[in-house]
């Protein structure tokens, strides 16, 4: 269990974090999206004990993480550019690893390398940036990490290895509780991933949910009326966002289905209809919400 109370972090006189506090359970899989300078480095590097927080605590197993070497031990973090020392060959690379993390499981670096097919001596900086980006998952997952965090984690990996990658880690998560936390942008590789979402604008959280929740309390309603749309309508609805297409209404609308179609029901239209939002529209939608709207974006 990962437990944030009241974080704040700030570079120089500029608030990054703002009394943040999350929980994530042990055995998640936790997307944490947001605008681009949101937050979501400083907060990642600040669960891994990278940076430290200026107020507020982040514990990991009821422990603080920040200079607590045991702690770190039981977590990995690849950043959006993984870091290998300069020459180093995968070979080295790993036999620095199993030095560090007593958990490194030998077997199953022999297995991974028949499947990567990489040559283990050769040196690191040589391999194509998305075959760095392999090794790091490799080195990462032979580790057997408790907690593993991935700033932007499958850029530059073809969809092949992509596939092999995600399947990796969620077998990790079914089998042993592996805790993962993920920032991305790719909406749809997190919607694919992710049980709770986390959404990020300047430092302070949009939004924070279990994604079945978070999809069940936002509708995209289609709706049409004899004599126009009744303004009573709009004053019973919690609508993010409305527009007008032809004769036919379309609202992005918060809550539960129930009451929202009940609500509609009341004003008699002539036909309506409720379709389910993609995590990419809910983003846009409840970002539009704070203000960090680009306007008829939306098709
Ligand atoms: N080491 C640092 N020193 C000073 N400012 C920093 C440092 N690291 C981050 N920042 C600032 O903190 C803010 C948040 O940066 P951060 O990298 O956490 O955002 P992000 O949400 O990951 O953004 P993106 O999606 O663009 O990668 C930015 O304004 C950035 O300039």
């Amino acid at each position: 269990m990962i437990r944030i109370t009241e974080l704040s972090k700030s570079f120089d006189d500029e608030k990054v974090l703002d009394n943040i506090s999350l929980q994530i359970k042990k055995g998640s899989i936790y997307g944490l999206l947001g605008s681009n300078g949101a937050g979501k480095t400083t907060l990642l590097k600040t669960i891994a004990g990278i940076i430290k927080q200026n107020h507020g605590e982040v514990l990991v197993n009821e422990e603080r993480i920040f200079e607590n070497t045991e702690m770190k031990n039981r977590l990995i973090f690849i950043p959006d550019n993984p870091y290998f020392f300069s020459h180093y060959t995968v070979l080295q690379m790993a036999n620095f690893y199993q030095d560090i993390y007593s958990t490194w499981n030998q077997d199953r670096f022999v297995k991974l390398q028949s499947m990567i097919k990489f040559d283990v001596n050769k040196k690191i900086h040589r391999f194509s940036k998305g075959m760095q980006r392999q090794v790091a998952f490799w080195l990462a997952l032979c580790a057997m990490p408790d907690i593993l965090i991935l700033d932007e984690p499958f850029d530059g990996l073809d969809p092949v290895i992509r596939q092999k990658v995600k399947n990796l880690v969620i077998q990790d998560v079914a089998e042993r509780e592996m805790t993962v936390i993920i920032s991305s942008h790719n909406l749809r590789e997190v919607e694919d991933l992710c049980d709770y979402i986390g959404i990020l604008h300047n430092g302070i959280f949009v939004l924070e949910k279990e994604l079945d929740d978070l999809k069940s309390d936002i509708h995209k309603v289609q709706i049409a009326f004899k004599d126009g749309a009744p303004t009573s309508l709009f004053d019973q609805l919690d609508i993010l966002h409305k527009e007008k297409r032809g004769s036919v209404l379309l609202c992005i609308v918060r809550g539960k289905e129930e009451q929202v179609i009940q609500v509609i029901k009341q004003h008699k239209p002539i036909l309506y209809d409720l379709l389910p939002l993609t995590l990419e529209e809910i983003f846009i939608y409840e970002m539009g919400g704070v203000g960090y709207a680009v306007e008829n974006i939306l098709v």
